[in-house]
């Protein structure tokens, strides 16, 4: 049997200020660092210490994962960071206030482009200089491996391969894994878990800094799931 254990990050300025955030590098707020301290924390007191853990390339995951290692006094652990754990490329959205977009475009639109599976926002323009083929940690990336905006299904399409040869062989060793990652990344990973349709995982929102506690069989087959609740201060 192996336990992997999803966490969201916590709160993100981008988050507080209720900004599409996607690949734009933003730290946590304050809130943020507790709440990730406190994911630590719980998971040491359920007895839940991986062998190892996965995050994206993004500081608030980063930090989260760090935070929740000092807590649980398990900084020692290997951590292996993915872009391909990145959430979901908002492109030109990026930066935009949900709630001033609403009033824009119409809360019809905005959900669209926030939990439709399949509808992409506009694309980042190719010399907009928070394209990613300018930010180095990309560097060893083909351009075509980059987005400029991505659907939900876009997200699922770079955590699939990601899950075949990263997680699963993990789950088949029999070894306990951390994944701290983000609310759409997440999504995606969870859709295919559980099995979600395209337009079912419209309903799912994934909280920060919870931990969601997956069981796998030694066949990499998902035997149950439980959500911790966290330690109260
Ligand atoms: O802005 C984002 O990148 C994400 C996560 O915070 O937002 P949403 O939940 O709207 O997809």
């Amino acid at each position: 049997m192996s336990r992997v254990i999803l966490l969201r990050h916590g709160e993100s300025e981008w988050n507080l200020a209720n900004r599409f955030t996607g690949w734009t590098d933003v730290d946590l707020s304050e809130t943020g660092r507790a709440q990730a301290w406190a994911a630590g924390e719980t998971l040491a007191t359920a007895g839940l210490l991986p062998q190892v853990t996965f995050t994206s390339v993004l500081t608030r995951a980063i930090r989260t994962l760090w935070l929740a290692l000092d807590a649980s006094d398990r900084m020692w652990l290997p951590v292996h960071r993915d872009w391909r754990l990145n959430e979901r490329h908002y492109g030109a959205l990026q930066g935009e206030n949900k709630t001033d977009f609403e009033r824009r475009y119409g809360a019809e639109q905005v959900h669209a482009w926030r939990r439709s599976y399949a509808t992409r926002p506009p694309d980042l323009e190719w010399d907009d200089e928070r394209h990613p083929r300018f930010d180095p940690r990309y560097a060893a990336l083909e351009p075509g491996q980059l987005p400029a905006a991505e659907a939900l299904a876009d997200t699922v399409t770079r955590v699939r391969p990601w899950w075949s040869d990263t997680l699963r062989p993990c789950i088949e060793a029999g070894r306990d894994a951390l994944v701290v990652a983000h609310g759409n990344s997440l999504r995606a990973l969870i859709k295919d878990l559980e099995g979600y349709s395209d337009e079912g995982i419209a309903g799912l929102d994934v909280p920060l800094a919870e931990p969601l506690i997956y069981e796998f069989d030694r066949a990499g087959e998902l035997v149950d799931k439980t959500t911790l609740t966290l330690s109260e201060e």
